[in-house]
């Protein structure tokens, strides 16, 4: 028989919100309501009849709450197959009462951990007697029907109040798999925790927030995002976010994680790379010189601002036709500016940090490795030319190095007055990059006189600083480490050039 009416439930919740629409109904069924501390009390209050689980086990909850479910005749309601003769003649021999729904929300360990809590506090809040709650009603999901989380209680309620207290086979299947990803989610997260250090060299990544995409970068291949979009953003206009939208919006945030505390700044991107971007005194006027940087590729760009965007910003936005707009709020008549075309996405960024790994596929496998965290400061200058950069040259060298970083290698980027003027991205050359960059930039007629320039990584040979002389640069920055450094530094030397190294290399595959 797939479809059973349920006559027991045993609930067990940490977190009783929600839960009294659910205990009212199974009530109102004539189900008999078996439940432990906390919960027995919650249902109590409630003015609703409810068999303390003490009284089916004839233990009281023992070493402070770790063992109270724990014991076989809960188990044997739970677990017991009732086509199974066996099983049914050995309820009647032990008194074990029927259980045909069970309701668990675990203890909240992920909360705890990100809390900061004492590794004590994290320890006690590893949920044992709910996790076997849930792994027996979901294996016995052919006779019971198991609610793992409290994000399900609207969907049980509406399964036992259509079938009238009956639940079909397909219903409890359905609620099993969920159960097992409750279950495995928990288990990933208390590993992940005991292995934060990577002692074992093992991965375990579980995503319980999925979405599937209208494709994946093509229209001909399928695509997913696992993760929780809207933990990061409110969604406050526009259409449903591609695939490469997501890549596009995590390259924004990333990139602007760098300028989160300066003066107001903003970027422009595509495909993942920034085409424009400017640091000024007014939103408005930054967002006037990034576009500047390169106002071709702005078309369907991604913009992204470090500050509330107003309503002269917008207006500015709302003659280019772009994607996506993303910032930290907006101003009533922004977000009324904004809006005014129907696809173009409009998120707030919320305060989230964001992943300190990084993983991506590689052949068979996957690649991990830590988030590249460092941002070149004026510390971390080493000058290694006679002459020194002026501070005007050292704040436009941060500015350029903070973009080099977050562009695709090899890159070059050059910049004056903290604008970027263009830069060389993805090149199989450096000298290629640099050339890309001044050809944009002298496309868009900026003057490099005076610029500076970054570079991702150490310079081979002496080309690219001889090259950048010859268009007018001045000042320059990179991580050093050639066998052929001095060849760089003497050219600088001998053509009145300043040069930092940072000893630290950004490169981004
Ligand atoms: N120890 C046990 O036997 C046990 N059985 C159920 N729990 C958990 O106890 C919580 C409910 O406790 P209470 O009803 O006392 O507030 C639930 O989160 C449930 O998952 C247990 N606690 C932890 O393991």
């Amino acid at each position: 028989m797939t479809a059973k009416k349920a006559a027991a439930a045993l609930i067990s919740v940490f977190h009783k919100d929600g839960l009294e629409p659910i205990v009212k109904k199974l009530d109102e069924l004539g189900v008999t309501l078996y439940s432990t501390g906390g919960t027995e009390k919650f249902i109590r209050d409630l003015g609703i009849d409810v068999v303390p689980v003490e009284d089916v086990t004839s233990y009281p909850s023992i070493l402070g709450g770790r063992v109270k479910t724990l014991h076989p005749k809960v188990f044997g309601g739970i677990l017991n197959r009732q086509d199974n003769e066996s099983d049914v003649a050995q309820m009647e021999e032990f008194d074990i009462p029927q259980l045909d729904i069970v309701i668990v929300d675990l203890y909240p360990f992920e909360k705890t951990v990100a809390s900061g809590a004492s590794e004590q506090d994290i320890i006690e809040k590893i949920d044992i007697g709910g996790i076997s709650l849930i792994r027996a009603a979901a294996k016995n999901f052919k006779d019971v029907l198991c609610v793992s989380s409290m994000e399900d209680y609207e969907d049980f309620l509406n399964v036992i109040s259509e079938g009238n207290g009956t639940t079909t086979l397909e219903d409890r299947k359905r609620f099993a798999t969920k159960a097992f990803n409750i279950s495995s989610h928990y288990d990933t997260a208390i590993f992940n925790y005991f292995n934060q250090n990577h002692e074992e060299a093992v991965l375990k990544i579980s995503e319980t927030k999925g979405q599937v995409l209208r494709y994946g970068e093509n229209p001909h291949q399928k695509g997913f995002f696992f993760g929780d979009f809207d933990a990061m953003f409110s969604k406050l206009h526009g259409k449903e976010l591609s695939y490469n939208n997501l890549l596009d919006v995590d390259a924004a945030v990333n990139l602007m994680g760098e300028f989160k505390n300066d003066d107001p700044t903003f970027a422009i991107l595509k495909h993942n790379n920034a085409c424009g971007l400017a640091t000024r005194n007014t939103i408005h006027q930054a967002y006037v010189d990034a576009l500047a940087g390169d106002p071709v590729s702005a078309f369907g760009g991604i913009l992204i601002s470090n500050v509330e965007i107003d309503k002269p910003t917008a207006e500015e936005i709302h003659k280019l036709f772009c994607e996506v707009v993303i910032a930290p709020s907006y101003s009533d008549e922004a977000l009324e500016i904004l809006k005014g075309k129907k696809n173009r996405i409009i998120l707030i960024q919320n305060e989230v940090e964001l992943p300190e790994t990084l993983v991506r596929t590689c052949l068979n496998g996957v690649l991990v490795q830590d988030k590249d965290s460092k941002t070149d400061s004026k510390e971390d200058l080493n000058p290694v030319t006679d002459k020194k950069p002026t501070p005007g040259e050292i704040e436009d060298l941060i500015f350029a190095s903070k973009l080099c970083k977050h562009t695709k290698s090899n890159t070059i980027v050059l910049a004056k007055n903290k604008q970027l003027c263009a830069s060389g991205t993805g090149q199989t050359s450096r000298v290629d990059a640099l050339n890309q960059a001044i050809h944009k930039a002298k496309s868009f007629e900026f003057d490099l006189k005076g610029a500076v320039m970054a570079s991702d990584a150490f310079f081979p040979f002496p080309d690219c600083v001889e090259i950048a002389d010859k268009a007018g640069i001045k000042s320059v920055i990179q991580p050093g480490g050639s066998i052929k450094d001095q060849l760089s530094i003497d050219y600088c030397n001998e053509n009145g050039l300043a040069m930092v190294m940072t000893g630290t290399r950004h490169f981004k595959h």
